[in-house]
């Protein structure tokens, strides 16, 4: 690595992983990853039992499922108590994470969708265009869809220690202009960001939007993600050394050009050399996510991300994912615990189960059939509608979102089967009942799955959709020790990783990218 003064190639990597001095956390709340119980805490029995099950079980990380969209993931927005028309502004965001903050969630997560549900058509004379399906448009399936990466900073400003993460695609993106943007937003969040690294679904329209050639097929797109990485690693790792800027005005030094290192990269996709023009953040890494359970993404998630998304709706499903994604992590030699994994879980509360049970049937029944075969399409790349309702699901194979498609596959569905399902099935695991049933059920989800925290999904939409899990289901978590006392706050990794400092730990990839000196 040489510096900014003689601009000199950096050959390797250094191999000498340092740990970095802790820098201030963001946020004046201290990391509570495990809290020891006060003795204020131990009046009631129960008290006294949950104090007990805080130290013996993990405390789960919490994180909201939405995106900038009118509707996500249920497409639920004709739902009668929905609230849709505030997604396009920074208020009703802003009222969110405020909602979120003071609940004690860990962070708000944007999903991403660049482009949007299209399949092949053949004409009366043979030739096939790809379309747009009219519903996506008519019926707001993702659609319209905003750019969640302008909103962090306005939302950062808003709560001082609710987290941001936000998927970005290393499909569609430049790591230089990704990497630089992200730790922009670290500086403005105060070390609260994280990536949310996918491969990308909608790819059809990609190649529409983006003039690539063809759609990349789906492992070509891992290795690209791998390489993307690595580079966004090199520049946010190995850019700066630390304590680089000096800010004299007497000698007119801002930064001492000794600690700015030129970067260089040569690879199959990419190619840079210079400097990064960021300034060192708080994490300088942004908290790494990843989402995508095919194979080549559990190998890609394996290396290089600290928390995982899953969506899984079978819990023995969701266990297996689990187990083999950390048997991977430990392949790699890493700690088998150190990746946090997060699924995705759909919440209704009602006063009796089956008030639940109507309010689930309503979600359910609020969008047409023709919209969930068009988010379906969306997110696998199958049109379901273009085939035979009788055929065989599992003959069906996609270059598009493989884990989705894989979700209804090996049941012996019909794809007519999948389509009266979609609606109910959609999604990740589905919890319907009173508050004392939903905390139950995650926590037996928790324990049978080994996951560390869910992300709860968009349901009908709007600030009231959250409302019973954060004023009936969280403090019965809370008693049950599966939610800390008070809100964890420090830097994003910090909070979701135990890491004692914002930085990378030593035994990520990103570590050996670090100057020598
Ligand atoms: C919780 C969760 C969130 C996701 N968010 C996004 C997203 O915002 N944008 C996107 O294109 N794909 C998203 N995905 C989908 C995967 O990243 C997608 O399946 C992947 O890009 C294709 O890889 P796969 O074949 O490994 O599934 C998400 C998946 C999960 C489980």
């Amino acid at each position: 690595m040489s510096s900014a003064s003689n601009l000199s190639l950096r050959r390797t990597p250094s191999r000498r992983p340092r740990r970095p001095p802790a820098v201030p956390s963001a946020s004046a709340t201290p990391t509570t990853a495990r809290r020891t119980p006060r003795p204020a805490d131990l009046g009631s029995p129960r008290r006294r039992w949950s104090s007990i099950l805080k130290v013996t079980q993990k405390q789960l990380i919490l994180g909201a499922f939405e995106e900038l969209t009118p509707s996500f993931i249920s497409n639920g927005w004709p739902h009668q108590r929905s609230d849709p028309a505030g997604f396009a502004t920074l208020g009703y965001w802003q009222a969110l994470a405020r909602q979120l903050d003071a609940a004690g969630f860990d962070f708000l997560f944007f999903a991403d969708a660049l482009g949007y549900p299209m399949h092949e058509e053949t004409a009366p004379d043979g030739s096939s265009h790809f379309t747009i399906p009219e519903v996506v448009v008519r019926e707001a399936v993702q659609f319209p869809v905003h750019d969640p990466l302008t909103i962090v900073s306005g939302l950062a400003a808003t709560v001082d220690r609710l987290g941001f993460v936000v998927t970005a695609s290393t499909t569609a993106e430049h790591p230089f202009l990704l990497a630089r943007r992200f730790a922009s937003l670290d500086h403005l969040t105060g070390g609260r960001i994280g990536w949310n690294v996918v491969t990308s679904d909608m790819q059809t329209a990609l190649v529409r939007l983006l003039g690539h050639p063809d759609v990349t097929p789906h492992d070509q797109r891992y290795a690209r993600a791998d390489e993307f990485v690595d580079l966004t690693l090199k520049l946010w790792e190995g850019g700066w050394s630390d304590d680089p800027l000096v800010v004299d005005k007497s000698s007119r030094v801002f930064t001492d050009p000794a600690k700015v290192h030129r970067v260089t990269h040569e690879g199959r996709y990419f190619s840079l050399d210079g400097l990064f023009p960021v300034s060192p953040s708080v994490q300088r890494t942004p908290t790494l996510f990843q989402a995508g359970s095919s194979p080549s993404g559990r190998e890609f998630a394996s290396r290089i991300a600290e928390c995982v998304f899953i969506q899984e709706r079978d819990p023995v499903k969701a266990a297996a994912t689990v187990r083999d994604i950390r048997d991977r992590v430990e392949r790699r030699g890493r700690g088998r615990d150190s990746v946090k994994i997060i699924n995705s879980i759909s919440v209704i509360v009602g006063a009796t189960d089956a008030e639940a049970a109507d309010a689930r049937r309503a979600l359910t029944a609020a969008p047409s059939r023709e919209a969930m075969a068009a988010l379906f399409l969306g997110w696998s790349g199958v049109n379901l509608l273009g085939l035979d309702p009788d055929a065989p699901v599992d003959s069906l194979t996609t270059e598009v979102g493989q884990t989705t498609l894989a979700m209804y596959q090996g049941q012996g569905l019909t794809v007519g089967d999948v389509l009266d399902a979609l609606a109910e099935t959609l999604g990740g695991t589905k919890i319907t009942g009173t508050a004392d049933h939903v905390a139950e059920a995650i926590g037996k989800l928790a324990a049978d799955t080994d996951v560390d925290g869910f992300l709860i999904e968009h349901s009908y939409g709007g600030l009231a959709s959250y409302a019973e899990f954060i004023d009936e289901v969280m403090p019965r978590l809370r008693e049950r020790g599966l939610l800390p006392a008070e809100p964890r706050g420090g830097s994003l990794r910090e909070r979701l990783t135990g890491s004692p400092t914002p930085r990378l730990g030593p035994e990520h990839p990103g570590a050996a990218f670090r100057p020598a000196y």
